[in-house]
């Protein structure tokens, strides 16, 4: 899998990981294992194995903090205690969504168990501002405020997201908004706080800031549709699996709102008591198609996109190439 990453990816991954190691190592054994297992580090038998994340949190940290700062270095504390946060929230959203694979491997509860995967994340929770305050960066607690704020919305976000599944009155607005909270508020989180760390200017944290939001939203939007079409031997998760929970996912609540003959016949799909078969899950998804949602949700995409690139013009930075690469990989990604 890591072959199909660009190399800032997995130079970021290099950066980062043995700081992730080290404070995972900190957990009790039992913990541990299971936190090293969800990093990929370890098989089920505890035999080390080279499987994990794409690592894209940490590449935008060093990436934004290279154009910031002018060396990435700088922000290798900022960059393994969001991909902490970012893991906490994986390991937490498996259990409450039920989904049994990930990465290419089985999910943690399903290995462990959902007591041993909850506490797992909240571990990796505990030890990510204990690796910014324990850091020599020189604004550490500044840092740590940003990533508990971060949290926070993360939090409203996944309880927004659940609350959907339940309600009939889901708006585009609202949509949106649950998918910034979600999702877009931690690769801002991660676009700004290895400058903001570091000490950069405010006017370069906030232009950051403001891109890495606005990238974010990109980010779910792909996401949204490699959940509905991507390849799952590419992904490494099951595709449909959002349509099955009756997930309210952006092309979802386009379609469901769109007043077509196919949103209209994706709300029978929705409403039906029963589990949907599989024919049902790839009509749904052709019903998406057919309202038209696909094609809004990619100009969406391109429009954050643009959006985005706009904020790297006001704020004094300097070389953003390696954003900008990090930025072509969010919108063509395939995994
Ligand atoms: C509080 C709580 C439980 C929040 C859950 C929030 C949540 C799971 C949001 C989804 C974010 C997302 C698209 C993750 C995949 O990232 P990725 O494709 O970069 O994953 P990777 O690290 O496996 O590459």
């Amino acid at each position: 899998m890591t072959t199909l990453l660009p190399p800032a990816l997995r130079t970021a991954r290099e950066l980062v990981e043995p700081t992730l190691r080290s404070a995972v190592a900190r957990l009790d054994a039992d913990t541990r294992r299971v936190g090293e297992y969800h990093f990929g580090w370890i098989g089920v038998d505890g035999a080390p194995t080279d499987a994990g994340g794409k690592a894209l949190r940490p590449a935008m940290v060093l990436a934004a903090t290279e154009t910031a700062c002018g060396t990435a270095e700088h922000g290798v504390p900022a960059a393994a205690a969001v991909e902490l946060v970012h893991n906490f929230s994986l390991l937490h959203d498996d259990v409450m969504d039920g989904d049994t694979s990930r990465r290419h491997r089985p999910t943690a509860w399903t290995v462990f168990g959902s007591s041993a995967a909850i506490l797992a994340g909240d571990a990796l929770l505990a030890v990510a501002p204990e690796v910014l305050l324990e850091s020599d960066v020189p604004n550490a607690a500044v840092a740590v405020r940003s990533l508990l704020t971060t949290t926070r919305v993360l939090i409203a976000g996944q309880t927004a997201d659940l609350g959907f599944e339940r309600r009939q009155d889901v708006d585009l607005t609202e949509c949106l908004g649950m998918a910034h909270d979600k999702t877009a508020a931690l690769l801002a989180c991660a676009c700004s706080i290895g400058p903001l760390s570091a000490g950069a200017p405010r006017e370069s944290v906030r232009a950051l800031h403001a891109y890495g939001t606005e990238l974010g939203m990109a980010f779910q939007l792909v996401d949204d549709l490699l959940g509905l079409w991507g390849d799952p031997e590419v992904t490494g998760k099951p595709v449909l699996s959002d349509l099955r929970t009756r997930k309210k996912s952006v092309p979802v609540v386009h379609a469901l709102t769109s007043g077509t003959a196919a949103g209209e016949r994706l709300w029978e799909l929705y409403e039906q008591p029963e589990q949907l078969t599989e024919a049902q899950l790839c009509e749904a998804a052709e019903m998406v198609r057919r309202a038209g949602s696909e094609d809004w949700t990619r100009g969406e995409c391109r429009r954050r996109l643009e959006l985005a690139e706009a904020q790297l013009e006001v704020g004094s930075l300097g070389d953003t190439a390696a954003l900008g690469e990090l930025a072509e990989f969010i919108v063509r990604r395939k995994l």
